[in-house]
C-alpha cells in the first residue's frame, strides 16, 4: 500500500486527492498532510485520515494554535519539513500539489530522494524542467503526471515509443473569455475571470486559465516532461474539456483520452499507474447526445500563447521569469491593482527585461524568481 505525502492537502487538487484515498482506503495511506495557513481545514483531514504529520508552511500559524486538535498527529511548522518528510523512508509518493513556485522545493526533495511524483504543481516544470527530469534520470524517481491534459498524453503514450510519437495536442477550454476580443477583455473583473466555464479548481490556476497563461504553462510542462521539441505541441480550444490531449504517432493514428472534467480521475491514475482501479471521478454519460468542438486558439487575443512558445524555445532562465511574473501579476489583478490584460503585458516587459542565462543551477532560478517578482511588484501599465 503505497504511503502518500499530499503537500497542498486544503487546495482544490488537495481535496479531490482525499476523495480519492476515501473511495479506496485499502490501497493508500496518507502518511503526511500540509497545508499553507488553513488550520482547521488541515485539522480536520487529520482527524478523517490520521497521518502520522501534518504541516503548516506559514510559521506564524505557530503562535496560537491548538496542538491538541491535531492530535495525535504530530504538527510540525515551515516549508523545510516538507523537504524532510518528502525524502523520509517512511513516504513512497508525493503530490505535490502545492500553488505555483512555493511547491518546487518539496517536489525537488520527493525527486532526489528517488520518489513517485503525482505531479499537479506545473510550476515546477516551468520553473527548472530540464533539471527536474534530469534529476529524475539519475535519482530513479517517476514523475507521473496529475495536470488533466498531461495525464492524458502520458495514457496515449503508453501505447507507442517515444520515438514514435509526431506530436501532441494539448486541449485548451478556452476559458471564461473565449471569443471576446483583446479591447473587450481590457475592463474585466476577477469576478468574472474566475468563472470558469467546464473546471472547478483554485483561484490562481482559475485566472490563469481565463487569460491562457495555463495553456502557455502547459505547453512548456509538456516540452519537458516529454521531451518534445517546440514544433511537436499544438493547442486547440476544446470548450466541453471532455477530450483532455490527443497524441499523433508516425503512423497517423491520434490517440485521446476522454473523461468529464472530474480531477480525481488524473490524481487516482497517478497513484495507481500502472494500474487502473474502480472510478472515483464522474463518468462519461453515453446515452445522452453530446458534442465535441474544436477550434484554433485567438492568438491575438490572449497574447500569453505566444509568449509560452517563445519561453519553452528559450529555456534558461526564461520559465522561472515568466513563472513568477505571471504569480505576482495573478496576485495583483486579484488585488484590484491591475487591469486583466495587464497580467500578459507585465510577463513580457518582465521577461524582455531579465538578464538570460542559458544554463542556470537551482539557486539561479530561484534567484530570478525572486527578482521577478519584485520588477512586477513594481510595475505599472
Ligand atoms: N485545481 C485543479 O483542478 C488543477 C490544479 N493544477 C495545479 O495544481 C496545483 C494546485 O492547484 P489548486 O489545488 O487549484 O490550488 P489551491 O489554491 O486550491 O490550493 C493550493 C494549496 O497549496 C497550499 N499553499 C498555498 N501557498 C502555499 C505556500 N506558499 N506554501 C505551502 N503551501 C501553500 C494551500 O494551503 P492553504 O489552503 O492553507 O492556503 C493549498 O493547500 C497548481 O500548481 C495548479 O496549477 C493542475 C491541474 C488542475
Ligand atoms: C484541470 C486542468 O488540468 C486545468 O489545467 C484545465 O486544463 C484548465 O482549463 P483550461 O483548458 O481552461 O486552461
Ligand atoms: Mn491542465
Amino acid at each position: 500500500m503505497p504511503r502518500i505525502a499530499l503537500f497542498g492537502s486544503t487546495g482544490s487538487i488537495g481535496t479531490n486527492c482525499l476523495d480519492v484515498v476515501r473511495h479506496h482506503r485499502e490501497r493508500f495511506d496518507v502518511v503526511a498532510l500540509s497545508a499553507h495557513s488553513r488550520s482547521t481545514e488541515l485539522a480536520e483531514q487529520c482527524r478523517e485520515f490520521g497521518p502520522k504529520w501534518a504541516v503548516l508552511c506559514d510559521e506564524n500559524q505557530r503562535a496560537d494554535l491548538a496542538r491538541d486538535a491535531f492530535d495525535p498527529t504530530e504538527l510540525r511548522f515551515g516549508a523545510d519539513v516538507l523537504e524532510e518528510i518528502a525524502a523520509s523512508p517512511e513516504v513512497d509518493t508525493v503530490v505535490s500539489a502545492i500553488v505555483g513556485a512555493a511547491g518546487l522545493r518539496s517536489t525537488w526533495a520527493a525527486i532526489e530522494a528517488g520518489k513517485r511524483v503525482a505531479l499537479a504543481n506545473k510550476e515546477t516544470m516551468v520553473v527548472a524542467g530540464p533539471l527536474v527530469t534530469e534529476l529524475a534520470r539519475t535519482s530513479g524517481a517517476e514523475i507521473i503526471p496529475v495536470d488533466s491534459e498531461h495525464s492524458a498524453i502520458f495514457q496515449a503514450m503508453q501505447s507507442g515509443a517515444p520515438t514514435e510519437v509526431r506530436r501532441v495536442v494539448l486541449t485548451a477550454s478556452g476559458g471564461p473569455f473565449r471569443g471576446r476580443s483583446r479591447a473587450e477583455l481590457e475592463a474585466v473583473t476577477p469576478e468574472q475571470a474566475l468563472d470558469h466555464p467546464t473546471w472547478d479548481m483554485g483561484p490562481k490556476i482559475t485566472i490563469d486559465s481565463a487569460t491562457m497563461t495555463n495553456k502557455a504553462l502547459e505547453l512548456i510542462e509538456a516540452k519537458w516532461l516529454f521531451d518534445l521539441r517546440d514544433d511537436q505541441i499544438e493547442i486547440i480550444v476544446h470548450p466541453q474539456s471532455i477530450v483532455h490531449s490527443f497524441v499523433e504517432f508516425v503512423d497517423g493514428s491520434v490517440l485521446a483520452q476522454l473523461s468529464p472534467p472530474d480531477m480525481r480521475l488524473p490524481i487516482q491514475y497517478a497513484l495507481t499507474f500502472p494500474d487502473r482501479c474502480e472510478a472515483t471521478a464522474r463518468q462519461m454519460d453515453w446515452r445522452t447526445a453530446f458534442s465535441l468542438e474544436f477550434e484554433p486558439p485567438d492568438e491575438e487575443a490572449f497574447p500569453a500563447l505566444a509568449i509560452g512558445r517563445e519561453v519553452a524555445a528559450q529555456g534558461g532562465t526564461s520559465g522561472a521569469v515568466f513563472n513568477a511574473a505571471n504569480e505576482a501579476a495573478v496576485e495583483r489583478f486579484l488585488a484590484g491593482e491591475l487591469k486583466f490584460t495587464d497580467i500578459s503585458r507585465a510577463c513580457r516587459a518582465v521577461l524582455d527585461a531579465h538578464d538570460f542565462d542559458p544554463d542556470p543551477a537551482l539557486a539561479d532560478l530561484l534567484r530570478v524568481d525572486q527578482w521577478s517578482r519584485t520588477e512586477v511588484m513594481k510595475w505599472t501599465s
